[in-house]
């Protein structure tokens, strides 16, 4: 029986400007965006019925039931008779995607064709996770262009602390804030880029630290890092990334850290495109 295995890895919002809101509540956004090669894996193979099996480090809490998005996005794909499994590497619910990612490595292991509009009802993160490259994404998160970024090394770190995503939003005191410039400036390297990305913002930090502060606690960990140009929360949180200019300095900081804080899920990588590693394979 052939198994089908699809990398699904972590996306992280370099930038994250709240830009308004729909009368359905739903925020509209202006985020940059680029994935790392850090996440989780997802096979199936035929079986009786839709099951799941999760397991992995980060399996604790994972819905097994017809909640979890890798069964929503099987069902929403007419998938039928597959066993899937989900091997957790990414901390649940902690800004970083990593359900969109299942579901979207769901879609791409079955080859399902599915509107940008469809994958949004789903989660408004799957559309972005669908084809795993850096790109620009709008609206509720179903516009979705690609962009050139230099690669980015970045350490990553959960301070394993959960913050809920629509009561982030709530606490947003300021709806509409200004977009990201209209045309990107184009970058030859990483301390250009990072040093851009800078003056960009996530909006969604200050009302994520306002109600855990221990997140404003890892970002000044993160920042006094040697070689840390830039410090941020991803997404809603609670996870946060620090970005370098070399992946020599990326393994001194995460060597530091690793030390000082090991309470913490940390992981490391360079940012960018994430399509190779993230296509289906299958193996007999
Ligand atoms: C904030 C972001 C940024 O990329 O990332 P995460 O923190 O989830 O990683 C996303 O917009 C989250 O996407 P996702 O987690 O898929 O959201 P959904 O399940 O569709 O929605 C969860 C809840 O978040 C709020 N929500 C989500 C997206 C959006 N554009 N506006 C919103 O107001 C709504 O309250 C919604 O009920
Ligand atoms: N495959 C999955 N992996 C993780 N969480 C999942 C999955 N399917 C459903 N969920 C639920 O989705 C919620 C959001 O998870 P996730 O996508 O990891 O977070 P975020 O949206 O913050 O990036 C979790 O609270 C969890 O209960």
């Amino acid at each position: 029986m052939p198994t089908t295995s699809v990398f699904a890895p972590a996306k992280i919002n370099l930038s994250l400007h709240v830009i308004g809101q729909r009368t359905d509540g739903y925020h509209l956004l202006d985020s940059l965006v680029a994935f790392a090669p850090v996440g989780d894996m997802v096979s199936f193979a035929p079986g009786r019925g839709l099951s799941l099996r999760v397991s992995g480090p980060e399996a604790a809490g994972v819905p097994v039931d017809r909640s979890n998005l890798v069964l929503r996005a099987a069902e929403l794909a007419g998938g039928s008779d597959l066993a899937f499994h989900l091997h957790k590497a990414l901390p649940a619910a902690s800004g970083i995607g990593g359900g969109s990612s299942d579901a979207a490595a769901v879609l791409r292991g079955l080859g399902a064709a599915l509107d940008p509009e469809a994958l949004t009802r789903l989660g408004a993160d799957i559309a972005m996770c669908l084809t795993p490259h850096s790109q620009r994404v709008q609206g509720i998160g179903e516009h979705c262009a690609r962009v050139q970024l230099p690669p980015l090394p970045a350490l990553l770190v959960n301070p394993r602390i959960e913050v809920a995503t629509p009561a982030i939003f709530k606490a947003l005191s300021q709806k509409t804030n200004a977009p990201m410039p209209a045309q990107l400036p184009q970058f030859n390297e990483a301390r250009a880029c990072i040093d851009w990305l800078a003056t960009q913002r996530n909006d969604l930090q200050a009302p994520a630290i306002a109600q855990a502060p221990q997140i404003g606690a890892l970002l000044d960990v993160l920042a006094a890092l040697p070689g840390c140009h830039l410090a941020r929360m991803s997404g809603s949180g609670a996870t946060c990334f620090a970005l370098f200019s070399t992946q020599s300095d990326l393994q001194s900081a995460e060597a530091k850290l690793r030390a000082t804080h090991p309470q913490c899920w940390i992981a490391s990588g360079v940012l960018g495109d994430q399509t190779e590693l993230a296509r289906p394979s299958a193996c007999h």
